[in-house]
């Protein structure tokens, strides 16, 4: 076995937070519902509505100091509808306030300001203390992290009955489509081998992937019995390979992330929609569709 190739046989858990697809993406067919939920939409406009004025969406970054975390500053730092009210790292800032922004450790998450959702992009130990805060302020949750246990997913289940909540293994469109294509194909080809191996840099601490998972558990859903190989090497950003194979042929279907910001995107995007709404736990694709703009 090459240095970093991990494999493993494993039939993951049915997990909550994998992207459904509502409408037509990139050419996909499944169908997708377009919600217009008025009165959900009517209800968020009054909770941004501060002295009459519409007002920004507060944000708090969690993991503010890691790749992602950068990622969702720099990006939301260039969206009128988003102020960065928070950011928490793990350890103690350097610096307390940057470009305008306050600057927090976990530990002192109690004493953060008043945000509308918290965007985490941490690690899985830091997922609980955010939460909590969330849930105390009655505030958004927004969550990319991987590598949870049962009882954090759990915890996420919890959380959804008090707070708007979305977790999502991956918040590029191009993986939603990618999931869509992998459900299809494992129910057209019953019998087939199914292995996902899924590529990324050496910091990564997580594996398999939350993404190749999530691909899993589509193909599974159709009766797949699918395996995961997992390579960490240099700065390879995110890569899922999804092969159906049989004697004589082979499917492969690919996606390659080259740069984080498109997961940066996708997350601030669903934080922008999903403050103000109902509590539940929300899917990506519940708030691609509930949309006044595209994705940017
Ligand atoms: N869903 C998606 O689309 C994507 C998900 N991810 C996932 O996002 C997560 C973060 O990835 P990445 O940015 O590369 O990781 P990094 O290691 O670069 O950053 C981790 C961040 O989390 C902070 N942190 C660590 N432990 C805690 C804690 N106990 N409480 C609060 N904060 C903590 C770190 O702070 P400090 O350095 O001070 O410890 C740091 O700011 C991973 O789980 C990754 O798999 C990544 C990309 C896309
Ligand atoms: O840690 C990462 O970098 C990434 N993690 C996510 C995952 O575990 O699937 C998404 C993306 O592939 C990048």
């Amino acid at each position: 076995m090459r240095p970093g190739l991990q494999t493993r046989r494993r039939r993951p858990e049915a997990r909550g937070g994998s992207l459904r697809t509502g409408r037509s993406i990139a050419g996909a067919s499944a169908p997708l519902e377009c919600r217009h939920d008025l009165d959900a939409n009517v209800s968020i406009l009054s909770s941004r509505l501060r002295g009459g004025v519409v007002t920004p969406v507060r944000i708090l970054v969690h993991g503010a100091s890691g790749r992602m975390g950068q990622a969702l500053l720099r990006l939301a730092r260039a969206r009128s509808d988003l102020e960065v009210v928070a950011a928490v790292a793990g350890s103690a800032p350097r610096q307390r306030v940057v470009d305008g922004v306050p600057h927090f450790a976990a530990s002192e998450l109690g004493g953060v300001p008043t945000f509308d959702v918290a965007v985490d992009f941490s690690l899985p130990d830091g997922l609980r203390p955010v939460l909590a805060v969330c849930e105390r302020r009655g505030a958004a949750f927004v969550s990319g992290t991987t590598g949870l246990s049962d009882d954090q997913c759990e915890a996420l289940d919890t959380a959804a009955t008090r707070i708007p909540l979305v977790w999502a293994s991956n918040f590029s469109l191009g993986v939603a489509v990618l999931q869509d294509l992998v459900r299809r194909a494992a129910g057209l080809l019953p019998g087939w081998d199914c292995d996902i191996v899924e590529s990324h840099h050496t910091r990564k601490v997580d594996a398999p992937s939350g993404t190749a998972l999530t691909l899993g558990e589509a193909a599974a859903e159709q009766g797949a019995h699918p395996r995961y190989a997992s390579l960490r090497a240099g700065d390879i950003v995110g890569e899922h390979l999804v092969q159906f194979t049989t004697r004589g042929e082979r499917i492969e279907l690919i996606h390659r992330a080259g740069d984080r910001d498109i997961f940066a995107a996708g997350a601030l995007h669903v934080a922008q929609r999903l403050a103000g709404r109902a509590p539940r736990r929300y899917q990506v694709a519940d708030l691609l569709a509930a949309t006044e703009a595209p994705l940017p």
